[in-house]
């Protein structure tokens, strides 16, 4: 079996201004690329060789897995998009401050939404201009897939699913695989992966930028993991 390193995006732009993102398509910060820079030199300083990468379809998520791959010196690894690895989707709470939204819902709904499990956001309706049949990078897919605001266990569905659909199928070849995507999406994989339960993975946080090494038996369980130093 390979081996998995999952990296959340350096910080955004939205991430410094504590805006919720979800699938606004918001690049990343400075420090966010410096971040991912220290990301590639921990890879090359642990002479991890990658041989195939992951990312979502939103750009602070590429740029993290391009930076990454530039100073790793490994640009040429084969690298694979999907929306499947996107961040949740936060419906109309996207473009919203946390703190206003916070003051504005009450904690228990704000933490039920934000780290609960089953709670989505209130939904975006079908004419918002967010709403991704209106973003011609899902122009390919299907307008039923298309998310309008998702709990965690909806993106779970859709992370886990294309993790048994093209990641663990490379995996059992032996590869090295790097995937770079989002706070919410690698919640659902980890929470997926390491038998988290659902109500304990409210308190689990993906650090911005810190590339998180997976070793896994012949049966996908996980025999060591760790941040890569
Ligand atoms: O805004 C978002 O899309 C996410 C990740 O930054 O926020 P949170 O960590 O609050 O779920």
């Amino acid at each position: 079996m390979g081996k998995l390193i999952l990296v959340r995006h350096g910080k955004s732009l939205w991430n410094v201004k504590n805006v919720f993102t979800g699938w606004t398509d918001i690049d990343l910060a400075p420090e966010g690329m410096e971040e991912a820079r220290k990301a590639g030199e921990l890879i090359k300083s642990n002479l991890i060789e990658i041989d195939l990468c992951f990312s979502s379809y939103l750009k602070r998520a590429i740029r993290t897995a391009w930076i990454i791959l530039e100073t790793a010196e490994m640009m040429h690894v084969d690298t694979r998009y999907s929306w499947k690895l996107n961040e949740r989707h936060y419906g109309d709470w996207q473009g919203k401050n946390k703190d206003e939204v916070l003051k504005e819902v009450g904690e228990a709904f704000f933490l039920s939404v934000r780290r609960g499990y089953d709670t989505p956001p209130p939904s975006l309706s079908n004419t918002d201009k967010r709403n991704p049949e209106f973003d011609s990078n899902y122009k390919a897919l299907d307008t039923s897939v298309l998310p309008l605001g998702e709990s965690l266990k909806d993106t779970s569905k859709r992370v886990v699913n294309y993790f048994f659909e093209a990641i663990a199928p490379e995996l059992a070849k032996g590869k090295t695989i790097l995937i770079a995507a989002h706070g919410n999406s690698l919640r659902a994989l980890i929470e997926y992966l390491e038998h988290i339960s659902s109500d304990e993975i409210a308190k689990v946080e993906v650090a911005t930028g810190v590339p998180h090494m997976y070793a896994f038996d012949d049966k996908l369980n996980i025999t060591e993991h760790y941040p890569l130093r």
